[in-house]
């Protein structure tokens, strides 16, 4: 896509740095390079579905947003796509747990977790507007398909065990959702304020600051 189209890119440019950190994390490598610890595997297993009970409201109240503020149909139809996912998703958890022996129930959610989830409340606001909240959104999806996408392209070493929860986010449908809603934060970007502009910026690099210390809780011993 064209920079100078799309906000979106232009941001992932300029926070290059940072954008790497998230979605090519060392947790990440090592699952590529197949010298992963399993049980930090089964950390990020079981912190992950506590994050997605809260990602729940947070998609829906993008989706609500949409509703209200969006002329644009499809965006209702994208997101409630992405909403509606989260209940097979939810299901792959505890099937995937299950298969780990890690105890859903028994999990606390780690410092790192607990901020992000508080941040994922934020927007649940009315203050909150589309256009922030859909760039959180497109940002919060991307750093995971760019970031499992990447343990099975090439020549990985991605352990068999490890190749559905990479395929999860990793695959192509799940890349085109990803894109679709770069689409609209992007197309949203562009008709805001500058003071919105601002806003969304920061909430992107928030995001990217927010993934890199659930990788870190996830991978540290
Ligand atoms: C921490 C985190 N970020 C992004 C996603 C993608 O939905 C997820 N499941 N968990």
């Amino acid at each position: 896509m064209d920079n100078e189209q799309s906000p979106t890119a232009t941001w992932q440019a300029k926070h290059r740095e940072l954008y790497e950190r998230a979605t090519r994390h060392p947790f990440i490598l090592s699952i590529r390079d197949g010298t992963v610890d399993f049980s930090s595997f089964k950390r990020w297993l079981g912190q992950d579905y506590i994050f997605v009970g809260e990602f729940v409201p947070f998609v829906f109240s993008v989706l609500l947003k949409s509703w209200k503020e969006s002329e644009i149909k499809s965006d209702m139809e994208i997101i409630f796509g992405g909403a509606a996912a989260l209940s097979d998703e939810l299901s792959w958890f505890k099937n995937e747990a299950s298969k780990w022996g890690v105890d859903l129930c028994g999990i606390t959610p780690f410092t790192a977790n607990t901020e992000y989830c508080r941040f994922l409340q934020s927007f649940t606001t009315l203050d909150i507007n589309y256009t922030v909240a859909a760039t959180a959104f497109w940002a919060i999806e991307t750093v995971y398909q760019e970031s499992f996408s990447f343990c099975i392209e090439g020549d990985h070493k991605t352990p068999t065990e490890l190749l559905g929860t990479c395929q999860r986010w990793g695959n192509s449908d799940f890349g085109q959702y990803c894109k679709s809603l770069q689409q609209i934060a992007d197309r949203c970007i562009k008709k805001a304020t500058a003071d919105v502009v601002r806003e969304a910026e920061e909430v992107f690099v928030s995001v990217l600051k927010h993934e890199i210390e659930f990788w870190n809780m996830s991978s540290s011993e």
